[in-house]
């Protein structure tokens, strides 16, 4: 994030943490956190992991305060979002005004009705499921509640229009004490905020409860303009969960949270729950958009739903998005909506179209499986080399500087499926860099230029994402060697990229790696094949390499394979892949499904069907061959004796 942007954010954590914000304001200040982190997540000053794990950090707190019982941390009230509605609505013009103020809502004959009972102490107009009032009621014969010391611009009378005859009226009364949150979460200015004159508390005494006891609210600390306290008398859950456990108490049955007080079946519901229920019907309406922004869905219990009071930021940043589904959209193709909310808003990126910058980060890996470096087999080699080149380097990089510095690019070669792609799964979920996983047809276009646009589209969006790890599977169909007989475009393409690839790291600050992964590293121009500096050779699995495969293979199976069966596949299956060993515990498995009979297939449960066993192993060598030929590994062995980078 920009420096600015950071100063922001930690003034308002220390302002959360300092422990003197409104329950209001700690949500208001979540929620600025989570438009802040979705707008750097599109401006692309984020890593999607980083976004999705600081968005589903902050909602959780957002939620918390949301949820909590506590008035003094908690903001459980669906009145109070009404009400924040319409005083928002105010703000859009200091010259208009609201038809919802203090007075005409007292005028009101039934907040009248209400005041008159609950002076009287009479019954309850209302139903006890409404809660505001039911509060109001319970609290009769109490003394006023007291905002504690709180500014408010001193030529305006406390409680806005209700001049302090108004105040007695209003006594006892929950309607009171919401109008009261109105008024608290006024501008304030310097001056105190006058307690009520029936009140024992002073300006800045301890606030007292509709319910005759003291508000466990403390005091504002520190008042003043900045201060923004509301008092959430009636807003309070607890609350609501006395009033019913003393109904209950009272003979109405122990009704409880979650039991309708009347005996009906009405239940009560907390804010979030109320909010999971409307997002569920919402997306039972809704098709699921074909790609979330990260952390945009938070898992909440059995539900998802998206982060709170979180769409993609819609500002300055933002095209006008078409409500009218366009051709591609349909098609399912670039340049739909996520091009345009991935607005480039870094200054590298403003001569790219906004399509492009789409495609690359498409490109982003940040899903399927995760792989760690204990589910490669074998290939220690290649394994700590990787890790000194890339992932400690990312790590640290201030140590390896200079001589030290990572090379730019490095070169994966070996014979078909013995995990060149598995290692770059591998490094994309180890390295903690932003992982582009690129592959030649995507930089490819039929349109003349296109394609080296898409080059260096692709390393200036890297630059601006660092560090980064841009991997390129097959890259021999990328960086062939250049012939006179070939395209124009093509040939263009590849110039651009070793363009690039030269100035990826002429600045020492930037940490950018190459990493392609070949199985015809003969076929790779010589230009590239220099500036892929560290050429790795990924051979066929030895021995323990080939016996780790099967075990961990077979560990998510029901089988019963012996040391010494094991033993004998292992040596059975000399020469194979990574891939071709792969293949052969499929074919094994498959062996006790061959051994049911026909008329069971479909009856049979799974826990019917039998381990699988050596016999089914023996079978399987008799159909799998190995992949790669002696006279093509030779191939490989020659190549790496002459350019490669291992022992
Ligand atoms: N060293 C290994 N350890 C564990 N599994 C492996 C290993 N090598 C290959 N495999 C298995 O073989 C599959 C194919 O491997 P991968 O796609 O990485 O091969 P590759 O080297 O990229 O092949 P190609 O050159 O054909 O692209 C993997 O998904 C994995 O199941
Ligand atoms: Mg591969």
């Amino acid at each position: 994030m920009s420096g600015a942007h950071l100063g922001e954010w930690q003034r308002r954590s220390f302002d959360i943490s300092s422990g003197t914000c409104a329950p209001e304001q700690t949500a208001d200040a979540y929620r600025a956190h989570i438009l802040a982190i979705q707008y750097a997540w599109a401006s692309s000053q984020l890593s999607q992991a980083g976004t999705a794990s600081l968005l589903r950090t902050y909602s959780e707190r957002y939620a918390a305060v949301l949820d909590s019982d506590d008035p003094r941390t908690g903001l459980n009230n669906y009145a109070e979002s009404a009400l924040h509605l319409a005083r928002s609505q105010r703000n859009h013009s200091d010259k208009w005004e609201s038809s919802l103020t203090t007075a005409n809502v007292l005028e009101l004959p039934c907040v009248q009705k209400m005041i008159q009972a609950g002076t009287r102490g009479g019954k309850s107009l209302v139903t006890p499921a409404d809660v505001n009032v039911t509060v109001g009621q319970e609290s009769r014969g109490s003394s006023l509640p007291v905002v504690s010391s709180t500014g408010l611009r001193a030529a305006e009378p406390p409680f806005n229009h209700l001049g302090p005859t108004s105040w007695p009226k209003a006594a006892g009364n929950s309607t009171f004490s919401n109008l009261q949150s109105i008024t608290a979460e006024r501008p304030r200015g310097p001056e105190g905020f006058p307690s009520h004159p029936n009140s024992s508390a002073g300006p800045s005494g301890s606030a007292q409860s509709l319910f005759g006891q003291h508000s466990s609210a403390p005091p504002h600390p520190n008042p003043g303009p900045e201060a923004n306290q509301s008092v959430f008398f009636n807003s309070n859950p607890s609350k609501r969960k006395t009033f019913y456990n003393s109904c209950g108490e009272s003979g109405r049955g122990g009704a409880s949270r979650g039991q309708d007080p009347r005996g009906g079946g009405t239940n009560f519901k907390t804010a979030r729950e109320q909010f999971i229920v409307d997002q569920q019907k919402k997306h039972s309406h809704q098709p699921q958009r074909a790609q979330q922004p990260p952390g945009m869905v938070v898992a909440m219990g059995n539900a998802t739903k998206k982060s709170l009071g979180a769409n993609r930021p819609r500002g300055t940043f933002s095209k006008f998005v078409s409500p009218m589904p366009r051709q591609e959209d349909k098609e399912g193709g670039v340049g739909s909506n996520n091009a345009q909310e991935t607005q480039p808003v870094d200054e590298r990126l403003k001569n790219f179209e906004p399509k492009i910058i789409e495609l690359i980060m498409s490109e982003i890996m940040d899903h399927g499986p995760p792989v760690a470096w204990d589910d490669i087999a074998g290939l220690e080699f290649a394994k700590a080399t990787i890790k000194e080149i890339v992932v400690w380097p990312m790590l640290r990089p201030d140590i390896f500087t200079g001589l030290r510095g990572p090379p730019k690019g490095i070169l994966l070669f070996g014979p078909p499926g013995t995990g060149k792609t598995l290692i770059g799964k591998c490094i994309a979920c180890q390295s903690g860099a932003t992982f582009f996983s690129i592959s030649a047809s995507s930089l490819t276009s039929k349109w003349v230029g296109e394609g080296e646009k898409m080059v260096r589209a692709l390393f200036a969006i890297a630059r601006c994402n660092q560090p980064a790890v841009i991997f390129i599977d097959e890259i021999d169909s990328l960086l062939s060697q250049r012939t006179d007989g070939e395209h124009e475009s093509s040939r263009r393409i590849k110039t651009e990229f070793l363009v690039q690839l030269d100035g990826a790291a002429t600045s020492a600050d930037d940490r950018i790696l190459v990493v392609g992964a070949t199985n015809r590293p003969q076929e790779i121009d010589e230009a590239a094949r220099r500036r892929l500096a560290k050429r790795l050779y990924i051979p066929l699995p030895e021995a323990a390499a080939r016996r780790q495969i099967v075990s961990n293979l077979m560990a998510c199976e029901k089988s019963q394979l012996e040391e010494e069966e094991l033993e004998n596949v292992v040596t059975g299956t000399e020469g194979f892949s990574g891939a071709d060993m792969t293949g052969l515990c499929r074919e094994a498995a498959l062996g006790p499904i061959r051994s049911i009979q026909l008329s069971d297939i479909a009856t049979i449960t799974p826990d019917q069907v039998r381990h699988i066993h050596h016999c089914d192993f023996q079978e399987a060598l008799r159909i799998v061959r190995p992949s790669v030929s002696a006279k093509d590994l030779e191939l490989y062995e020659e190549w790496n004796k002459t350019f490669g980078c291992g022992r």
